[in-house]
């Protein structure tokens, strides 16, 4: 293990505020007793010192990045916590909610909508094997389908998590999943899940909101919590189609009825009703939308909108209309419930030490009436009691808390029952009412949406019985995940010695054992005098021994309670109450009572739940005498009913034990998915996550208590084949790609085990596979980047060498290319040019000529006009001399007119410019075109020549322009 750590290997240190931060060993030093001191810095540059010689001392070793974020966490070849919880968080940052943990899907709720069950992604994931695609509900749902596809084993799929993390969203889309079609072949209904709700998936969508309204109420954690434990069971026939589904209902909280913290509410349906019911329906009920006046309601905290509520009782109505109840019996539920909010403002006050109801008291009469049972008789079993020796009875007063504890308990029992009947009535609904889609179906799914551990600053009763459940829940995964482990190494018949892991039976034992802290409960909750103060000292002088001292523990600072370690944590329960919810049953009197009611209803609805007990079946025979053969989870003794001996007198701990047992046995009897619902933070936020609440659930989900097990054998297991195309690479050339040519991928394997080093110890040759210790994964891992990194430098550097090589030689061709092109197109230009000027030159010479000539003729007939009369004349002194003037004018230099030296009608041939004096057109052309080509295009300079007359250059405008600046360095 210590072999590990080098400078630059990276560890996660831990930290109070984050749970665990990443940091790298930056100095590592080994003593003489093999104690290894480490000096790691983490991301903030801090440093911090440690030392030790066993793993447990050093600090918790990093994956390589390729595995850190791995979909599947038991890929991981470091497993421990904060791998696990860093995978998680990286994930969730991506916006990946669900992660793989072997056979556990991980989902972490979003809390906002995330468009990831579209009828798209539904399509995508029907007839996919888990693995194929990205993590999700819908790939553990088609694994549990295909599985029951092709055999018929019962499946079951357990989403667990706690209060607001997810479970019942989860539940609700995995069975819609479920009840899509799988093929075309079967896609017979048109209203199916893909394009919109089977008739099925209606009519289990129609319980959510009856179940919802009945069972969940507002929380601290979560504004719709479910109160109470549930499986759904999808029934499918020989086709695999569904044709009904059961529902069964666990341990609802009965306390929230009579008693709601500040922030909390109680059952959504008597908001529902107050709100929703019309003014005139309400006042017949003693009702008002002002529901603050009914003691039930007002101790909690504020409530949702009346809308809201409003809103949803039409909805739970109309869902009631759907499973059958019709109006008439609606009214009757509403009257039940009225009735119950009437029994919780019934004013008993004490005289002394005796309690007293006022006979004329009016919740008192009207909850009477609407139970149709008689006010004095129940006035007198709820201020008195009756206690039946072996020779008498002896009746007894009670004291006014004891009396209200009586008038609240009849409330809580009348409302399990009512909550009872309704799930029969679900099921009535969803199976028929000789259960005959449950005597058709041939094997099932069930959904098992049921509340993960809990502890609180304070835990009472119910918080016992739901890490009980949990408790026993984790002890059927621990012995699955197990149990796969160990199957899988022996169909691979790779050596292995059975390790015994550490479960958590003598937790198991300590609370259901024969004398474990139910029975001790069970026992003092039937001895008249028993209390919680006799009941924490039993369970101390029985229980607080050395053979439990792992798992029961006394607390040090509290006084009236216990401590249980649970494979999460410990929890400290406070005895406070324990006797009385245990018992939770209504008196002997109260029943007979309540069960010869004149309320019609109120008597099915007693009858309903009282059938239920003693395990009889949940679906009731059908006419024809078949059997289902479907295994029922049971709801065997959901309601305590009081009734009974006094020795048998089943109390809710023994009630919630045995119905507890039955659903374990049916979960042996099939396969089982897990999903563990994870919630990021307790503000609800979208997309904040918080380390630590996260590890804290991941260590009560069992997720961490999985890997040890896995930890203890060989967690990571490949074929052959995806090893040895993985790490083939860190074998000579020579041996790898040939064996992959032949497909030879063993003795691949054992290659690279050879020539890799890899401690025989830590590794094993399967049939198939190949199988790993914990760590060897992360070795060959950082051994391949090391290679593949020294093979990219290489790669690197010889991509750039060819690349720059091939820029130069393209480089050196482009500007020749340009260099010629350039001087054609200046050649060209200049050309043009210089034929323009030429002939244009010649068209003034011509003219000039012209005119010169016309000149010459006009003196010279001038002259002759002279001569004439200068013969008339030729005495006359004025005229002067002729020869004179004719000399004057051949040596007038000072002229503006040029003399000419050409003829005008005999143009001199241009003399070719090589080897002789331009002449003075060719003169004047070059300058033209220097001028034409001053760097602005229109220099001043051409256009003040061409304010000259004679001047020989083209307007600008009529030139051709240089098609590139550098012509005119190319013209020069
Ligand atoms: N997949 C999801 N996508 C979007 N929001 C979700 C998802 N899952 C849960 N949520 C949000 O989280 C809230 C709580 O979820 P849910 O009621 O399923 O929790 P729960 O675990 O069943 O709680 P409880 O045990 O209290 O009943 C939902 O109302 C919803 O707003």
């Amino acid at each position: 293990m210590t072999t590990l750590y080098s400078p630059g290997t990276l560890v996660y240190l831990e930290n109070s505020e984050q749970g665990w931060v990443p940091a790298e060993v930056s100095s590592c030093t080994r003593g003489t007793e093999g104690t290894l001191t480490l000096v790691l810095k983490d991301e903030d540059g801090k440093e911090t010192t440690v030392a030790g010689s066993s793993p447990s001392d050093l600090p918790h070793l990093r994956n390589p990045p390729l595995l850190e974020s791995a979909d599947d966490l038991a890929t991981l070849s470091h497993l421990n916590e904060p791998s696990i919880l860093y995978a998680v968080e990286t994930r969730y940052a991506q916006r990946k909610i669900y992660t793989y943990s072997g056979i556990v899907l991980l989902a972490v709720n979003p809390f906002e909508p995330v468009p990831m069950y579209t009828p798209e992604i539904v399509k995508a994931y029907i007839g996919r094997s888990k693995g194929e695609l990205e993590p999700h509900l819908f790939a553990i749902a088609e694994d549990a389908y295909a599985a029951m596809a092709l055999d018929g084993t019962g499946q079951t799929i357990i989403v667990s998590g706690e209060s607001g993390a997810g479970k019942t969203e989860s539940a609700k889309l995995v069975m819609r999943f479920i009840a899509a079609p799988k093929s075309p072949a079967l896609n017979s209904d048109k209203n199916s899940f893909v394009d919109g709700a089977s008739q099925v998936e209606q009519q289990i969508q129609a319980t959510n909101p009856i179940l919802e309204a009945f069972g969940n109420a507002k929380t601290t954690r979560n504004d719709n919590s479910s109160r109470f434990g549930k499986y759904i069971q999808l029934l499918f026939d020989t086709n695999r189609q569904i044709v009904g589904a059961r529902v069964r209902t666990y341990l609802l909280e009965r306390s929230r009825l009579t008693f709601q913290s500040k922030t909390e509410r109680n059952y959504h349906i008597f908001y529902q009703l107050c709100a929703g019911l019309p003014s005139q329906r309400l006042q017949e009920l003693g009702l008002d939308s002002d529901y603050g006046a009914f003691h039930y309601l007002n101790q909690g905290g504020p409530s949702a909108t009346e809308l809201s509520d409003r809103d949803k009782f039409h909805a739970t109505q109309e869902a009631l209309g759907i499973i059958g109840i019709d109006d008439a019996r609606q009214t009757s539920i509403f009257q039940v419930l009225a009735a119950l909010l009437h029994l919780g403002n019934i004013n008993v006050t004490q005289t002394r030490a005796d309690a007293i109801i006022d006979d004329e008291d009016p919740s008192m009469l009207r909850a009477m009436e609407f139970l149709g049972v008689n006010a004095s008789e129940f006035k007198k079993w709820t201020i008195k009691k009756q206690i039946t020796t072996r020779s008498e009875k002896i009746v007894t007063t009670l004291t006014a808390p004891q009396a209200v504890g009586v008038r609240d308990s009849i409330s809580r029992f009348v409302y399990a029952c009512l909550f009872e009947w309704l799930v029969t009535a679900i099921n009535e609904s969803l199976t028929g009412k000789y259960g005959d889609a449950a005597t058709r179906a041939e094997t099932y799914i069930g959904v098992l949406d049921i509340y993960g551990f809990e502890h609180f600053d304070k835990n009472s009763f119910e918080q016992f019985c739901i890490n009980y459940a949990n408790e026993r829940l984790q002890h059927e995964f621990n012995t699955y995940v197990f149990k796969l482990a160990q199957e899988d190494y022996v169909k691979e018949k790779i050596n292995w010695t059975f390790i015994d892991f550490d479960d958590n039976q003598s937790a198991i034992d300590l609370m259901e054992g024969k004398l474990g802290i139910l029975a001790i409960l069970d026992e003092e909750s039937r001895l008249p005098l028993g209390s919680d103060a006799s009941f924490l000292q039993k369970l101390n002088t029985q229980l607080d021994k050395p053979a439990n001292k792992a798992v029961y523990k006394m607390p040090k600072f509290a006084n009236a309670a216990f401590t249980i370690a649970h494979y999460a944590l410990d929890v400290t329960y406070q005895v406070d109450g324990f006797l009385d919810k245990n018992r939770d049953t209504v008196p002997e009197e109260h029943l007979t009572l309540l069960t010869s009611s004149s309320n019609p209803f109120l008597r099915e609805v007693l009858d309903t739940a009282l059938h239920r007990v003693g395990g009889e079946p949940a679906d009731p025979p059908s006419p024809n005498g078949v059997v289902s053969k479907i295994p029922d989870p049971g709801r065997a003794g959901l309601v305590g009913t009081g009734r009974g001996t006094s020795v048998k007198k089943p109390t809710l701990g023994s009630i919630f034990k045995s119905s507890l047992g039955t659903l374990m046995d049916m979960l042996r009897m099939t396969n089982v998915h897990y999903i563990r619902c994870l919630k990021p933070n307790q503000h609800k936020r979208a997309w904040e996550f918080n380390p630590l609440q996260v590890l804290a659930q991941l260590r009560a989900s069992g997720v961490l208590e999985t890997i040890r097990i896995s930890t203890a054998g060989y967690p990571s297991r490949w074929t052959f084949e995806d090893f040895a195309r993985r790490y083939f690479t860190l074998i000579p050339w020579r041996d790898g790609p040939p064996l992959i040519k032949r497909e030879q991928f063993k003795r691949l394997c054992v290659l690279i085990a050879q020539k890799t080093g890899m401690d025989k110890t830590k590794y094993q040759m399967g049939e198939t596979k190949i199988f790993l210790r914990t760590g060897v994964l992360a070795t060959l891992e950082n051994l391949r980047s090391a290679k593949l990194n020294a093979v990219l430098f290489l790669q690197t550097n010889m991509r750039r060498l060819i690349a720059m090589k091939r820029y130069r030689h393209f480089q050196r061709s482009v500007l020749g290319i340009q260099s010629h092109w350039r001087g054609a197109v200046a050649r060209k230009a200049f050309k043009e040019v210089r034929q323009k000027a030429r002939r244009e030159a010649e068209a003034a010479k011509a003219k000039k000529a012209a005119e010169a000539a016309a000149e010459r003729e006009k003196k010279r007939k001038a002259k002759e006009a002279g001569k004439a009369a200068s013969v008339n004349e030729q005495t006359s002194p004025e005229h002067g001399s002729p020869g004179k003037t004719k000399i004057r004018r051949m040596f007038s230099f000072g002229s503006k007119e040029k003399p000419t030296l050409a003829l005008p009608d005999q143009p001199s041939p241009e003399p070719p410019l090589v080897g002789r004096r331009p002449s003075r057109l060719e003169a004047a052309t070059k300058r033209l075109s220097r001028s034409w080509y001053d760097s602005d295009g229109s220099a001043s300079a051409s256009a003040a020549r061409s304010k000259s007359p004679n001047h020989l250059a083209p307007p600008a405008s009529s030139l051709p322009k240089p098609a590139w600046n550098a012509s005119t360095s190319l013209l020069h």
